[in-house]
Order: C-alpha cells, then structure tokens, then sequence
C-alpha cells in the first residue's frame, strides 16, 4: 500500500468516514476539532469534532425527549430496528475493519473480526429485546394480586476505549437501546472513527433522533463531558469500559447521583500450565491469549506460570511460536502483530521489560523497540523466562506484547500466586485432569476463567470481573439487567 495514502481513500462507501459528531439525531461540527493519527505510520486520518460540557448537556436533553416514544415502541419494533442495525454493520464489515484499522493498528484481518463479534451483540440484544419478561408472584391475600414488571432504566451513558472501538460500544448500546433506552456515548478520542461510522448505520437502520448520541472529545473535554454525565440526574446508567484508575474517578463522580454502573475494566490475567497440559494446545492458547491486538485487551495474559516438570519444554516450544508472529502494518497482508496505540504504550511495555531483566529475567525471543518501523510504535512479541513476583510486570497490566513466564512446583502455589492482585477479571489454566479442573476452576478469584482454552469471550456469555476489574457482567441474558428496573406492583381490591 502506498503509505502517503490515506487507507482511508480505499473505503467502499465513503460517507462511512464521519469526523462530525453525532447529536440529537444530527451530524455536529462543533467548533474546535481535534486530530486522529494512524499509530502504524503516524499519519493523520481526520480532524474530528471535539465537544464538551455544553454538547453533553444538549445530548442528555435530546435523549430525555426521545425516551418517551422509543420505550413506548413495542419490544418487536425494537428488536426489528436493531436486527437491521446488525445487517448494516456485517454488510459494512469491510470499511468498517479498515477504519478500525487505521485508526487503532490491529491487523485488517482482526479488525474485521471484531467488526463481526461487535455486531453480534446487535444480533443477540435483538433477540433478547423480546425476552424482558416479569412475572407474577403468589399473593398473600385473595384480595391482592402481585406482579414484577421490568422497565427500561432511562437515559444511559456510555464511555469506552480505543481497544475495541466497536465491540465495547455495541455491548453497552445494544442491550440499552434494546431495553427502550436511549444511550449518550463518549468513545475514545484515540479510535472515533469507527463509532461515527457505526453510529450513521445506526441511523440508516432507524434509530430515531436522540436515542443515540455520539459525542466525540480529545482527552481534556472527555473529562468535561464525563463530568456532565456523572452529574446528570436524568442519566441513570453509566457503562464504562477502562481502566480501573479512571473506573474509580466514575465512580466517585456518579456517587451523588446514585446512578446505576457497569465497569469493565483492567485486568491481571494469570495463565497456568499444569504439568499434565497437553503442552502444544497450551502454546496456541498461551500465543493467542497474549498477543491479540498485540496484547492490549483487558483479558490478555498479563503473567504465565508453568509448573516446574514442563517449564524448559513450555518456553522453548513458546518462544518457537511467537518468533513465527509478523510484525508491520495492520493493511499488509500476512501481519498479526500491529502497532501500539501511542508511544506511551511502549514506553509501558519496555519499562517492565528493563525492570524485568535488572530482576533477573532473561529474554528467550524478542525484546526489540522497533524504533524504524513506521511511527515508531511496534515492539517485537517477547517472552521472558525466570520472572519472579518482585517485578513489575507481575503486578502491573503490561497492556502490550510481553509474555513474563514464572515457575511454580505445586497447584496450591500456582493458585495463590494467580489470586496475588486486586484484579479478577479472566485468568485461564491448562490440565488435563478433571478433578484438578474443579479445584483450581473454583479456586481462581476472577469473573472468567478458561479452561485449555486461550479466548473465551463471545456474545452469550456472561463478560466482567470481579475485585478491582469491575462491576457487572456485558453480554449474555445477563446482559439486560443493567438497562432494565424492577418493579414490584401490588394490585389489591380485587374481589370487590
Ligand atoms: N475490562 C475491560 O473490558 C477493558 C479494560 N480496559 C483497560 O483500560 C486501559 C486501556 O484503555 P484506555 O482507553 O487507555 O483506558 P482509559 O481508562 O484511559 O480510557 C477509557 C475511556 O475513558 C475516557 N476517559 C479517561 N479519563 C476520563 C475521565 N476522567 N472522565 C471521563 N472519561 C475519561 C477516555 O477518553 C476513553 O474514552 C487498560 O488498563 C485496560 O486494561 C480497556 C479495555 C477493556
Ligand atoms: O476490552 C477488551 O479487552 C475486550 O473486552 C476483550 S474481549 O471482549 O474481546 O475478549
């Protein structure tokens, strides 16, 4: 591909490529605009509408006024709507992978893959749209009759990041427009592209003005409009995918209002290989836990720990694995290792690997800054062998392409070390022995866990964390319970 081309030139329909934001049903310049880079060449994609305090309020109150008639829809209406939402975004899948690709890195191939997964939280929550079901409870008089009705909560707000520009909207949107809500979103200044995109399909697919909002923001006025969200008491939800440092600023900030939340955010993934893994699926597993998206997302293993009786034969048959990963260009044919978001992402990743070998690890494959590549911001996968709990990547989210490998001798050992983080959001083991399966299944404090497997996330699935990775689950029937509220009516007078 020429590089003094913008990928962006390459789009099937290029009324994809929005830079206004979206709000009240229109498309909003704005004033002041801020830019969006390409982290494989450096190379600036589009100037974007950057809003703030003021927008935010504009797009809670058109969200307020379009309430009323989206949750009087009926549930098939809804799901009607979202069902074409969800045949939009697959018939866009290209242009949407090569947005999601210019302006977050990950290869084309993968990026069309989240397009597909992203849009199959569309798919399920059209379906689970029909599902909001009540019930009715014995009553405790003759005279009484008891229901449980499920409501839509209201106004939602939503703030997501760069790593999964569409899979970490569509699974906070879906299932809130879906329950009758309408939903604020704030995406990461870092990939807004593919949101607008989203968004104007959205729109073709007939979400009525003001049910949905997109409001893009550099990373000063996302503090602002977040500020305005958490205030607000019209919002009633706020669905955050991040990390745990800006989940707890939410938080803090949503406390006066009492408002409803889901947090998804970081974690410290542990992945053990027991000594009687089948130790070929445990290096599959292992390569593509560590380095999907290059390592940055919040479910990537973060530390291995391999019990001592196979430790030799995991890191060589690891290190052959990962030496076969392609590093470059996410629209290069063949690649599986893109860029890093931003420069301080490497500066991440070889921080903890300085300390890691000033504490003794040593490099089996990799370790290379690959400073001339592109922009500069692509770093070799690398494995370490003799890591230890003093380094910093031990208890730290490396959230890059460094795969720290520690030794254990018993199960106990391996549990408490796994369990050693304020972190609970995935964790995964390999063993062949069933009873073990139970005990350490049980045993690791994390929402997820898998078992001889290195990727478990997908749409029916209950997805969070637990301890500091976050409140709530996304996906799955559970997924529906943040967006609705239960009510309970006690009818009496009925014998009169
Ligand atoms: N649990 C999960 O599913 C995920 C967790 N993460 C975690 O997030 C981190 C990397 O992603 P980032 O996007 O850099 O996270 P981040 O937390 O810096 O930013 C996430 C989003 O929050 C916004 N934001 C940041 N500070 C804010 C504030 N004070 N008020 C309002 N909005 C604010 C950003 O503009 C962005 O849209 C890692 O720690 C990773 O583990 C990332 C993706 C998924
Ligand atoms: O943000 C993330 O890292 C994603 O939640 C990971 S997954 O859903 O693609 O597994």
């Amino acid at each position: 591909m020429d590089m003094k081309t913008s990928p962006l030139s390459l789009l099937k329909d290029p009324s994809l490529l929005k830079t206004d934001a979206l709000l009240g049903g229109q498309w909003f310049a704005g004033g002041a605009r801020f830019a969006v880079h390409d982290p494989a060449t450096g190379l600036k994609l589009a100037d974007v509408a950057n809003l703030g305090a003021k927008e935010a309020e504009l797009a809670i109150a058109a969200a307020n006024e379009a309430w009323p008639a989206w949750k009087a829809k009926t549930a098939k209406e809804r799901s009607t709507i979202l069902r074409q939402w969800f045949d939009l975004l697959m018939q866009h899948q290209d242009d949407l992978g090569r947005l999601m690709t210019a302006e977050q890195g990950k290869p084309l191939p993968e990026a069309k893959g989240e397009v597909a997964y992203g849009a199959s939280f569309v798919e399920w929550f059209a379906e689970e749209a029909k599902r909001v079901n009540g019930e009715t409870l014995p009553q405790f008089d003759n005279n009484r009759r008891l229901l449980v009705l499920k409501q839509p909560i209201g106004v939602c707000a939503a703030i997501t990041p760069w790593n999964f520009p569409l899979a970490m909207i569509t699974r906070k949107v879906a299932p809130a427009l879906a329950a009758g809500c309408p939903v604020v979103i704030k995406p990461a200044e870092l990939t807004p592209l593919t949101a607008l995109a989203a968004a104007e399909l959205a729109l073709r697919a007939g979400i009525p003005p003001g049910v949905l909002s997109v409001l893009t923001a550099d990373a000063e006025n996302s503090i602002a409009i977040g500020k305005v969200l958490c205030a607000s008491d019209v919002v009633r939800h706020l669905s955050f995918t991040g990390s745990t440092e800006v989940g707890r600023i939410l938080m803090a900030q949503c406390a006066p209002t009492v408002k409803k939340l889901s947090l998804e955010l970081g974690g410290n993934a542990p992945f053990i290989v027991f000594d009687d893994a089948d130790l070929d699926s445990a290096v599959e597993g292992a390569f593509a836990s560590k380095y999907r998206n290059a390592g940055q997302t919040c479910v990537c293993t973060n530390r291995f720990y391999v019990q001592a009786g196979v430790y030799d034969a995991f890191v060589a048959k690891f290190a052959a694995r990962v030496k076969t990963a392609k590093v470059g260009n996410g629209f290069e044919d063949g690649v599986n290792q893109g860029p890093l978001i931003e420069p301080a992402a490497v500066d991440k990743v070889q921080r903890h690997l300085d300390d890691a070998v000033a504490k003794g690890a040593s490099v089996v494959t990799g370790g290379k800054h690959l400073a001339e590549l592109g922009a500069g911001q692509f770093f070799e996968p690398t494995v370490l062998a003799n890591a230890t709990a003093g380094m910093l990547c031990a208890r730290e989210e490396t959230f890059g392409p460094l795969a720290p490998v520690f030794r254990f001798e018993t199960e106990q050992e391996a549990i408490a070390a796994a369990n050693a983080t304020e972190f609970g959001l995935a964790s995964y083991f390999y063993s062949r022995d069933v009873g073990r399966i139970f005990r350490v299944g049980e045993a690791l404090e994390y929402g997820m866990v898998g078992v001889n497997v290195g990727i478990l996330a997908t749409e029916h699935v209950p997805f969070g964390g637990v301890k500091q990775s976050g409140l709530g689950r996304e996906g799955s029937h559970y997924g529906m319970d943040d967006y609705v509220e239960i009510k309970y009516l006690c009818v009496g007078d009925i014998q009169k």
